[in-house]
């Protein structure tokens, strides 16, 4: 019997420590500890460059109904069709862009018909049609950046239209040219907290990697969810009132170099939390019908209820929580109702969420990546921010995605 009164998980944690013990005394752990000293960044990371991009089809919001209906040949579903009118009027949307269009719905029945499977049809789109998008986004943030693209030495790729072996992220690399020795990451399925989710990884890596220069690129297309109304599927049309096409990429990495290099915000501490009992409130699949999202009626009210206790979570340790005024405000715009609850469960003043407000009227809920068009917008008015602001995206979890970001232009 060992000191440790017979308890085998004791005596393991008492091996333990003294094997940690002579480690760190050894002349080899100081020489790691040096080691990983140098591996990692000085400083913390910062946003240094941002680009956007949706494709060429503009849908009006007020001509949505009529379009919609017509390209899936339901006309006769009018009471639906006035439905989606009534939606889109008070959506807060003006207009979205789309990859698809009418000629290539005609071309693609089983887009638009239930019974037949079409998951195929719609990944042979998404793999060319996504890392293209997610490149147009990619090289203007690469022109803000300044450095050349064999420079970046990190890609995190976040998508939910499609997923391919390899993924978007090869193919992407390839079209910016960027070096072959490029560690590459895809994150999939994360829904609309995607953008945010991209942001943090990328935030623990250049913070990790001494001169590391991470690209992020976010890029969904709606086809992927595009399908028939039916009045058995109420959620459908919820989505088809709501989301629209879009890329967003986004350049980071610590100890800007000052003579190319303008950092934008600085990433101060990222957290990603769940609201309680929320997780059949926001589901997906993919199915032989493409991707089946629903959205649930309770999102809205799981979001005003608990987002506070989520914020004074994720601030409080950093003592920024209950002054929400005196924070910029980066929120993924999911819908109208989304972000009328983020304004009154947070008590916000009523120009707090106008760049989140603003996007979604130019372009809908393009999923991730729209939390970087919102970042996009908010930097335009650097003049008149606050110092310290709050990225917040909103996925299925419901999971809560916070950054702290300081503006380091003003
Ligand atoms: C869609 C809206 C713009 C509609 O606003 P309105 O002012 O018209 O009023 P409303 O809320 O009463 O809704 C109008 C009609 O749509 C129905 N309706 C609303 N939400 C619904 C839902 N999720 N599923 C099915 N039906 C729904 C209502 O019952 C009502 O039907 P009737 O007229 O018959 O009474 C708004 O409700 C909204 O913004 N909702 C949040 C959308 C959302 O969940 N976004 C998150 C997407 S996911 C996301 O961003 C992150 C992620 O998870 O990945």
């Amino acid at each position: 019997m060992c000191g440790n009164g017979g308890n085998p998980a004791r005596a393991l944690d008492t091996s333990r420590m003294s094997l940690l013990g002579s480690l760190t005394a050894s002349p080899a752990a100081s020489v790691v500890r040096q080691m990983r000293q140098a591996q990692r960044a000085d400083g913390p990371a910062s946003v240094l460059a941002i680009g956007t991009a949706n494709p060429a089809n503009c849908v009006r919001q007020e001509e949505y109904a009529d379009y919609y209906f017509r390209v899936t040949h339901t006309e006769h579903l009018t009471k639906l069709k006035s439905k989606l009118n009534r939606i889109c009027q008070r959506s807060a949307i003006k207009k979205r862009y789309f990859y698809h269009d009418e000629e290539l719905l005609q071309n693609h029945p089983e887009f638009m018909d239930r019974t037949l499977p079409s998951l195929d049809a719609r990944m042979d789109i998404a793999a060319t049609a996504v890392p293209e998008l997610a490149a147009a986004a990619a090289r203007k943030a690469l022109a803000e950046w300044g450095r050349p693209p064999a420079e970046i030495t990190h890609l995190v790729v976040a998508t939910y239209t499609g997923a391919h072996m390899p993924g978007v992220d090869l193919r992407l690399a390839s079209l910016l040219g960027l070096d072959p020795s490029v560690r590459r990451t895809m994150l999939y399925m994360n829904g609309c907290s995607s953008g945010s989710a991209a942001l943090r990884v990328a935030k623990d890596i250049a913070e990790n990697n001494r001169d590391a220069r991470v690209l992020i690129a976010c890029a969904e297309l709606a086809l992927i969810n595009f399908r028939a109304p039916d009045e058995a599927h109420m959620d459908t049309i919820i989505f088809q009132a709501l989301f629209g096409d879009g890329a967003g990429a986004v350049i980071v990495g610590a100890e800007p170099n000052g003579s190319v290099e303008r950092p934008v915000f600085e990433m101060v501490a990222a957290s990603q939390s769940i609201i309680p009992k929320s997780k059949h409130a926001a589901v997906g699949r993919l199915t032989e019908h493409g991707l089946v999202f629903n959205p649930s009626f309770e999102m809205p009210a799981l979001i005003l209820k608990n987002i506070e206790q989520s914020m004074n979570d994720a601030l409080g340790p950093l003592g920024l929580n209950g002054c929400w005024n005196d924070l910029f405000w980066a929120v993924h715009p999911g819908g109208r109702a989304i972000l009328d609850s983020v304004e009154a469960g947070l008590q916000l003043e009523s120009n707090k969420l106008a760049a989140s407000r603003h996007v979604l009227s130019e372009y809908g809920n393009m999923s991730g990546s729209t939390v970087i068009f919102v970042l996009d917008e908010i930097r335009r008015h650097e003049q008149a921010l606050p110092d310290m602001g709050v990225l917040l995206g909103l996925g299925p979890g419901l999971t809560v995605e916070t950054m702290v970001l300081r503006d380091t232009l003003s």
